[in-house]
């Protein structure tokens, strides 16, 4: 059925259209010009992710917008997502290449996912890239006798044995690898090569659009001289490092991945169990809801040996989920006793610990929570 119009508002959306098509033309040429910065970044090894010139460019606008009687916010919004947009554009134009001399790059597991987006960023950056797969270790020595650098990208339970089967490696070749934790794998490359050995993590998934304000974290091997222009190449791609010990990683790791993928794996579980209905949930659900529920619903959609392993290779998961079950014990022995007093204190107990993380979290969240909002159509 038409939406209801009338002779008025017909003429003003007119005007409303032709103010929509001048903003096109605005993008237009923005657009243009962030080609034309992709072309000199690309040239000169700048990074494609400029945070100063951003922080600088919003401050600026957002004054302008107030004293235009424009709402700041939208103006941040507008850019943002233009901003995006210019990620993308500049990536695309491809990376200098920050390492001319290195012999070539083998990705191990480059038909993966993970390491099928590094061999892409390798590529763009003109580098003479080659996978090895599953089969391929017929062709490992030949493949590997002039590589620069290793990178390892394999699921995690096959991480180990495939870097002991490596063939030796040139004395000056980069072992990496890319794995979801760190500690043991970078004990197996340091054993399985006496040359320059780096541990990454990417914290980010192969679907990426760029890796413009990704996280990369880094936990050092041994000859950090001679990977230096790798790191210098991942933050031309446009993350950001996070140095960090292997330790340290694998224990932050174990609450943000191990145990939050255990717990929506567990909801997921419940929803099923519990026979509910999806379409139902979504037409009752807030934003909020609706988010989670997405956050929850991602993780089925992806590949359960990937979970599987960051679960169940983190020796702390069995005693970190037990914990947790205790936790759920003692909150539901506050409800089967009605203990609302209990529920209270014990919520002011956690919010007194998150402390001014809460407001900090709470306006975040409004923001993604407009944008959830915004991109709905139904
Ligand atoms: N996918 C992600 O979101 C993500 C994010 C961060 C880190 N990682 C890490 O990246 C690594 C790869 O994960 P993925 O998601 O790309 O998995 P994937 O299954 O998509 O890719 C792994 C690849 O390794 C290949 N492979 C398996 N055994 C091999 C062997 N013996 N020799 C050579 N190749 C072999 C497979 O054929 C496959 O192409 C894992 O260590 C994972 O922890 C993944
Ligand atoms: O000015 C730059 O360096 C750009 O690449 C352009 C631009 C933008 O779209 O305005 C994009 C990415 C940077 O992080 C900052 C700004």
């Amino acid at each position: 059925m038409a939406e209801p119009s009338s002779a008025a508002l017909n003429q003003l959306r007119d005007k409303i259209d032709q103010a929509d098509k001048e903003l096109l033309e605005v993008l237009r040429r923005r657009l243009d010009l962030v080609a034309e910065v992709g072309t000199i970044k690309h040239a000169e090894g700048l990074p494609i992710y400029a945070p100063k010139r951003e922080a600088n460019m919003l401050a600026k606008r957002r004054a302008e917008a107030e004293s235009m009687g424009i709402s700041p916010q939208l103006i941040e919004d507008l850019l943002r997502r233009m901003m995006r947009e210019s990620y993308v554009s500049e990536k695309d134009v491809g990376f200098k290449r920050i390492n001319p001399e290195l012999g070539s790059v083998v990705v191990i597991g480059g038909g993966g996912k993970l390491g099928g987006l590094f061999v892409h960023l390798f590529q763009l950056s003109g580098y003479d890239v080659h996978i090895i797969e599953q089969h391929d270790w017929d062709n490992a020595p030949a493949l590997l006798a002039d590589a620069g650098i290793v990178v390892v990208s394999v699921p995690i339970d096959v991480t180990e044995q495939v870097i002991a089967q490596l063939p030796p490696l040139p004395k000056e070749c980069l072992l990496v690898d890319l794995t979801s934790i760190k500690q043991a794998p970078l004990a197996a490359m340091l054993k399985a090569h006496s040359g320059p050995v780096l541990g990454l993590h990417p914290m980010f998934g192969p679907d990426v659009s760029s890796l413009a304000k990704q996280v990369v974290v880094v936990c050092h091997g041994r000859g950090q001289e001679k990977y230096q222009w790798l790191l210098d190449q991942i933050t031309i791609w446009g993350a950001r490092l996070h140095e960090a010990a292997a330790t340290e990683h694998d224990q932050a790791m174990q609450l943000v991945q191990a145990m939050r993928h255990f717990t929506a794996f567990v909801y997921g579980m419940h929803l099923k169990r519990e026979h509910a209905d999806i379409e139902q949930l979504l037409q009752f659900s807030s934003p909020i809801y609706r988010l989670e529920l997405a956050m929850v619903g991602r993780l089925f959609a992806q590949d359960a040996s990937l979970y599987a392993d960051i679960i169940f290779s983190q020796p702390d998961s069995l005693v970190r989920a037990r914990h947790y079950l205790d936790r759920y014990q003692q909150a539901l022995e506050l409800l089967e006793s009605g203990d609302k007093q209990g529920f209270n204190k014990t919520f002011a107990d956690v919010a007194d610990w998150f402390g001014d993380f809460a407001q900090q979290f709470q306006h975040e969240s409004a923001n993604m929570l407009m944008m959830a909002n915004d991109s709905r159509s139904n």
